[in-house]
């Protein structure tokens, strides 16, 4: 809004007398501009006095000639006088207070520019009002509230458009209505008559929630009308709602963060740090309060995550080194409307490297139950068969088909051999080979059964035979053996007492169960294992002679690992197989020197100890390739020791790994040709007969030139 001055309500037409002009000139140009009054003025052009119509009248009445001059007749020296910028605030001022209607309007030399009347400054007033009101009603449309005035009558004077649009009326259909018939329960009366303030009103209006500030307009010091501001609560309502909508988003957000394992740090676009959760903060070893508002630069030494903010490219679990230590962190931008508005950088704390052998041997364990669950589950489809028994060795070979021979008739049968040589396995073999495979396999382990359990392990008893047994009774091995096998593992262990019983139900092929007595007919063929000298327990009255013979129809002994070294080979190979299977490990070979060592290896727990060796191996192995740093430390000791014990032969040593070397794979060689003659060059059929993968069959007829 330009402020008004002088200059812009004056009229700049008026006419100027000099002291030499005549009274008939002044009386020409008064009648010509109109105006009462002719400023006289000087050769410089400033102001000596004022020609008034008096002063004309006053000479022409004292017979002055037309001719008179100016200078020689009485004007008005005492002239109200207004400089041309003079604000309008000021002029109406001095009009208030001043009897005269006009004033002479002077410039900054103080020469006359203009003639101020009273008449002009009532239109310049009435134009600035026009003025106002415009500018007023302007100021009330842009206004996002809704107004309506009244008088004191509380009939409504003006609405604004917001209060148009906010009501459906229109100004011409709301003015000189009284406002109750609009809006009801405003209580408008201690308003309009006490002049009382009255604010946050809420009212309803169709679908709009409203909030009314009721403010009487007070002149007079009387009130003399009110104006309402509506505001619409309905937008509000749903700000608050959108705002607790974040504020829940905000607390969800910080939770999650909490529960995250991970230190999450957030930066904003200038790089400050806006949000760190407890893990980050505690990772730093500072408060959170001392995190927040930081530069990250501050906190994260090499921090990278303002060049993410600059490239909005994430980096994902990159290697960063924070106080000398490793971790793997992520950085992500924070995108909006496509612009980068800042970064998350999330820390991988030290011990993943735990967490990820964690969760590979979750991994492993779940293998091992799905491949346990798959052998136990399925116990009736998968059967051991001598095919599972793997052996290169010539002697065991042949046992192997003696006893899948053995295994057509019912002959008792006495395995021997030192323990882990396999008595078991090949037991389970001739039992899967035999007549009786359809029914059960029932294994008693003499040795782990207390002797006065064993009696009724293996009889069973009648319902109430003895204090303590169960009260239906209960069945007892022989009687679950019947029709299959029964194979009595450690038979070395078994107590005189019970030798003489078995022996009575193996000759009279029947027996009685504890406390009963019904004869049940035991039709089963006996394998017992043991890994003591039975014959030499005959001998010193350990062990009942008759019960040998009986036992030892037909006699199997297993030679242990030692004596067939080559054995170690496909026995390596096949447990890797195995156990790459179980544990998920990934084994493709070992090396020459770590077979050397396991071949040399006098392996006292025989196949058993081989076979945990490889199960250990594939639970740490680093790489593919079972390297001698892989294998337990008990068998490189072993093999150090052995290498000091001769210190004479160590010259010798080389050649002797050598030849020993080459023997190996000549005999690998022979030996994979025999099976491919047998499989009539059928690879993968060669590969089942021995017992090793087709992959690492190929891999060795490579190694062996074939
Ligand atoms: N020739 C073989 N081929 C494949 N696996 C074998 C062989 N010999 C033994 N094993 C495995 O070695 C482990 C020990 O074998 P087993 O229990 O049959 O031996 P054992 O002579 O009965 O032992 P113990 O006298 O201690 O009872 C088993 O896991 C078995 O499958």
């Amino acid at each position: 809004m330009h402020t008004l001055t002088v200059s812009s309500i004056m009229t700049q037409k008026f006419e100027t007398l000099k002291m030499a002009d005549t009274l008939q000139r002044a009386a020409l140009l008064m009648r010509k501009s109109k105006l009462d009054v002719l400023p006289v003025i000087g050769v410089d052009g400033q102001l000596l006095g004022l020609m008034t119509k008096a002063n004309l009248y006053d000479a022409v009445a004292a017979g002055e000639s037309p001719e008179t001059p100016v200078e020689n007749i009485s004007i008005k020296k005492d002239v109200v006088t207004l400089q041309e910028n003079m604000p309008y605030n000021e002029v109406t001022e001095i009009v208030k207070n001043s009897k005269v209607g006009t004033a002479i309007v002077l410039n900054d030399q103080n020469k006359v520019v203009g003639i101020f009347t009273k008449a002009s400054w009532i239109m310049a007033m009435f134009e600035n009002e026009t003025l106002l009101n415009h500018q007023m009603q302007i100021i009330l449309n842009s206004m996002h509230n809704g107004l309506v005035a009244m008088d004191a009558a509380g009939q409504i004077t003006r609405i604004n458009q917001t209060a148009e649009k906010l009501f459906g009326i229109t100004t011409s259909q709301a003015c000189g209505k009284p406002v109750s018939l609009f809006f009801k329960g405003l209580e408008l009366d201690e308003v309009l008559l006490k002049g009382v303030v009255s604010i946050g009103i809420k009212s309803t209006y169709g679908e709009h929630t409203l909030l009314c500030n009721i403010t009487p307009m007070i002149t007079m010091e009387k009130p003399n009308g009110a104006i309402i501001i509506f505001q619409d609560l309905t937008d509000l309502e749903c700000i608050a709602s959108e705002l607790e909508g974040v504020t829940k988003l905000y607390n969800t957000l910080q939770s999650v963060m909490e529960i995250a394992y991970d230190g999450i740090i957030v930066i904003d676009k200038e790089g400050m740090i806006t949000m760190a959760n407890q893990a980050a903060a505690d990772f730093f070893n500072k408060s959170r309060e001392n995190i927040v508002a930081r530069p990250v630069d501050d906190i994260i030494e090499n921090s990278r995550l303002c060049d993410v903010v600059k490239t909005g490219v994430a980096e994902l679990n990159q290697l960063q080194f924070i106080n000398g230590n490793p971790y793997v962190v992520s950085r992500m931008p924070i995108v909006r409307d496509g612009k980068v508005l800042g970064a998350v950088g999330k820390i991988l704390f030290s011990n993943f490297k735990d967490v990820r052998n964690l969760a590979q041997k979750l991994i492993r364990l779940d293998q091992k139950i799905a491949y346990y669950k798959n052998h136990l589950g399925n116990d009736n489809d998968k059967k051991i068969t001598f095919d599972q028994i793997i052996t290169s060795h010539d002697t065991f070979k042949k046992i192997k088909e003696r006893a899948a021979i053995a295994a057509q008739s019912s002959s008792s049968i006495l395995i021997t051999g030192e323990s882990g040589t396999g008595k078991e396995l090949m037991a389970q073999s001739i039992h899967e080979a035999g007549t009786g495979r359809d029914k059960r396999l029932v294994k008693v382990n003499c040795a782990a059964i207390p002797a006065e359990l064993l009696e009724s392990e293996f009889f069973g008893y009648a319902p109430g035979a003895f204090t303590g047994a169960q009260k239906q009774g209960k069945q007892g091995k022989l009687a679950l053996a019947d029709g299959g096998t029964l194979f009595l593992d450690e038979i070395g262990d078994m107590s005189a007492n019970l030798q003489s019983k078995l022996l009575r139900v193996l000759q009279d092929k029947s027996f009685e169960p504890i406390g009963s007595n019904k004869t049940i007919q035991a039709n089963f063929r006996v394998i017992a294992a043991t890994n003591q000298d039975l014959y030499q327990m005959v001998q010193e009255k350990r062990f009942r002679g008759d019960l040998y013979y009986r036992l030892n129809v037909i006699h199997f002994h297993i030679p242990p690992l030692r004596q067939r070294p080559q054995d170690i080979i496909l026995l390596v190979h096949f447990f890797i197989e195995k156990y790459n299977h179980i544990l998920g490990s990934a084994i493709q070979d070992i090396s020459d020197d770590a077979m050397n060592l396991l071949q040399h290896h006098t392996w006292p727990g025989n196949v058993r100890e081989l076979e945990n060796v490889v199960e250990r191996v594939a639970n740490f192995v680093k790489g593919n390739i079972i390297e001698i740093e892989d294998l337990p430390p008990n068998l490189k000791e072993k093999n150090m020791e052995e290498k000091q014990v001769s210190p004479s032969m160590a010259g010798s040593l080389p050649a002797a790994g050598q030849r020993l070397q080459k023997s190996r794979e000549d005999h690998d060689k022979l030996t994979i040709q025999a099976a491919l003659m047998e499989a009539g060059g059928n690879k993968a059929k060669a590969a089942k007969l021995l017992g090793i993968s087709r992959s690492w069959l190929y891999t060795k007829m490579s190694r062996v030139g074939l």
